[in-house]
């Protein structure tokens, strides 16, 4: 992107996100690992364990370095570039922000204090970012043949105090023996930005002077034991390298162009009861929770576009100004913590860092100046520096009195606060007035917005007006109709009522017909009752009559066998009777016949008596044939009787025979 691009749409604070390895003593507990980096993806996830359910939260940054991110990967792919910018005249700010114990002074600093450079030059494995922007930027310069010049500062900010860690040690002596560093005031340079009076600038000329330095300054940062870190940095440090390059114009002009790299090493972001710090270091804690909120409050601000950011609410934002929204390039390197125990500000710091990508600054290349405008500023700087040694070593300056100069310095030292809050309120009065012109505009645009909104109203008015004239009207035609319908409703409720009555009546007949209904079931009930006994007892009068009918057919086959066998004893006895009337007429033929011939013997005996004895046989014939005539009817008579006899016994049979049969067929 190109520097007038750049300045015109500002350019987001660039965030990268380092994650540590686990620590030894972690690796004994077994800690569980709840942050996963995504080197490719640029993304980082950490897992939270919410009622038993594992989620997963997701953050992109610009780049992610994992636990097994070297410090020179780090360096090579995030920080190159910006030391090239500052070579090219920019100011650049990369500060490590994060929990305490995460890495910002490994990542800021590294392992170099104690290794320094090999007998190569080459810097150790663990050498961090500061060692490696000097290195890089002594061997850029060198390599270019240029004339330059380097300053370092090395500031600490303790407590929202300043002080100078590359002040010489005669001073710190002093005073400490005042039991306190020397104090730095921050105040405003009159451009728009701020300087720290009395900031020691070293001028250095090689890469090892500054390592010199920084181990110099390193050694006086306050550190102390936390639970979390062994030798936890207690203050945030500021490492400034400025850098002045001789350019030389196709006109033959000399030019020196400018470029600032700040370096900072915020103090922990955790809260004090996580961090372990008691008595005096909970009003330390507090103090960098301070200065940090502040840090925080001026992102959110930043990044939501308030019209007030507060900026002026600690020292750390007020250092950082132009690095937070300003005319810096700035890069935040985000140190976490891969444990478990730390997930709650793991998630906290990612959560800001993210809203920090937001952030918008504006780069400008710094202004080259002429080189000899430079060596003018210089000379009076040095005129200035000279005229202050001679006056304190003559004596020939403002002489007055030690009490007096103490006096005076306590009432200047008062008067720079007060200017200072002065310089407060004038800004926060300037921002009233500004927030106050934003409502004014606010509210002209309300106004004006207003009497538009009045005009449609007045429009919408004249057109409520006609339509509720079209209203009455139908509200009119809506009474007639309204009567209609009341009219129709009440003839509906007369209807109704005389319905209902009628449905009283139905339901009463319907009552009487349920009634009448069940007694009718009853009676079928009944009924059905009867019927079933008849049915049982015509099937028992079948079975009887069968049973009766059954004996009378064997009573009839008996009586029929019984008349045959009586018609056969008849017939027999008929046969026998005719058998013995044939043999007693044979008999009596025999007899007649026997008689006959008696008689005709004795005729002819008789008609011999008789003609002996005529007279007395004539007498004795006589007698004999009446005799023998009687004889005759009354065998004739009995054979008559029999005969009829037997016939009409025949007949009797024959007429109980035919009723039995007429009998059996109605059956
Ligand atoms: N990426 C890393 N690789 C190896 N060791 C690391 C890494 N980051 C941190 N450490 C180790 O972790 C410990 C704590 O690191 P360091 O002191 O840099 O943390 P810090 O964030 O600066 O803490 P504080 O805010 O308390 O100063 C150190 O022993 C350091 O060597």
């Amino acid at each position: 992107m190109s520097g007038r691009h750049e300045k015109e749409r500002g350019v987001n604070v660039q965030v990268l996100l380092r994650c540590r390895p686990f620590s030894e003593e972690e690796l004994r507990n077994h800690a569980p690992e709840v942050v996963k980096c995504n080197e490719y993806q640029r993304e980082v996830a950490v897992s939270q364990n919410i009622a038993g359910k594992q989620f997963d939260r997701v953050f992109n940054f610009d780049k992610v370095f994992g636990p097994s991110a070297q410090q020179k990967d780090l360096y090579k792919q995030a920080v190159v570039p910006i030391v090239n910018e500052v070579l090219e005249g920019f100011n650049c700010t990369i500060f490590a922000y994060g929990q305490t114990g995460t890495g910002k002074t490994y990542t800021m600093e590294g392992e170099c204090k104690r290794a320094k450079t090999g007998s190569t030059g080459e810097l150790p494995a663990g050498a961090g970012v500061i060692p490696r922007v000097v290195q890089q930027i002594f061997d850029t310069l060198e390599g270019q043949n240029a004339e330059y010049s380097v300053k370092v500062t090395f500031l600490e900010l303790y407590n929202e105090e300043i002080t100078d860690l590359l002040a010489p040690e005669e001073i710190s002596k002093v005073s400490l023996g005042e039991k306190q560093k020397k104090q730095l005031p921050l105040m405003e340079d009159g451009k728009g930005g701020v300087l720290v009076r009395g900031l020691e600038e070293e001028i250095v000329t090689s890469a090892s002077e500054i390592f010199t330095l920084l181990e110099r300054g390193s050694a006086k940062r306050r550190t102390a034991e936390t639970l979390l870190n062994k030798q936890s940095s207690r203050s945030h440090s500021l490492f400034t390298i400025t850098i002045h390059i001789k350019e030389a114009t196709p006109e033959g002009e000399e030019l020196i162009k400018c470029g600032k790299l700040n370096l900072v090493d915020l103090a922990g972001s955790e809260n004090i009861s996580r961090s372990g710090a008691r008595d005096g270091r909970a009003r330390e804690a507090g103090e960098i929770n301070k200065s940090l909120l502040t840090l925080r409050r001026v992102i959110t601000a930043l990044v939501k576009h308030f019209g007030h950011v507060p900026y002026r609410d600690s020292k750390l934002t007020r250092l950082l100004r132009d690095s937070l929204g300003g005319r810096t390039k700035t890069c935040i390197i985000v140190t976490v913590s891969p444990a478990v125990h730390c997930l709650e500000e793991t998630l906290s710091t990612l959560d800001y860092a993210h809203r920090a990508k937001n952030i918008k600054n504006k780069p400008e290349v710094n202004q080259k100046m002429m080189k000899s405008t430079l060596i003018k500023d210089l000379y009076g700087e040095i005129e200035r520096l000279k005229s202050e040694v001679y006056a304190a070593r003559e004596k020939n300056g403002v002489y007055i009195p030690k009490e007096r100069y103490y006096q005076e310095e306590s009432e200047r030292k008062a008067m720079a606060e007060q200017i200072e809050q002065m310089g407060v309120l004038l800004e926060t009065h300037q921002m009233q007035l500004q927030e106050l012109q934003d409502k004014y505009i606010a509210q002209v645009r309300q106004c004006s917005d207003l009497s538009g909104k009045l005009e449609m109203a007045e429009k919408s008015l004249n057109e409520t007006i006609k339509l509720l004239a079209n209203s009455e009207e139908e509200l009119k035609k809506c009474h007639c109709v309204l009567k209609e319908k009341e009219f129709i409703i009440c003839e509906q409720k007369k209807a109704e009522n005389a319905l209902a009555h009628h449905a009283s009546a139905l339901s009463s007949d319907l009552e009487k017909a349920l009634k009448d209904n069940a007694s009718l079931f009853l009676k079928i009930g009944r009924e059905d009752k009867l019927s079933s006994d008849n049915r049982v007892v015509v099937n028992n009068f079948q079975v009887e009559l069968a049973q009766q009918i059954g004996s009378l057919c064997n009573l009839v086959a008996s009586s029929v066998s019984q008349q045959n066998e009586h018609l056969q004893s008849v017939e027999k006895l008929c046969c026998s009777f005719t058998d013995i009337h044939d043999k007693a007429i044979l008999e009596m033929k025999e007899r007649v016949t026997t008689t006959r011939a008696l008689h005709i013997s004795h005729m002819e005996a008789v008609q011999n008596v008789v003609r002996l004895h005529k007279a007395s046989s004539n007498a004795a014939l006589d007698e004999i044939s009446t005799l023998a005539s009687s004889n005759a009817h009354s065998i004739e008579e009995s054979l008559s009787s029999e005969a009829t006899k037997a016939a009409s016994m025949f007949d009797d049979l024959q007429g109980s025979l035919s009723t039995q049969q007429g009998e059996m067929t109605v059956l």
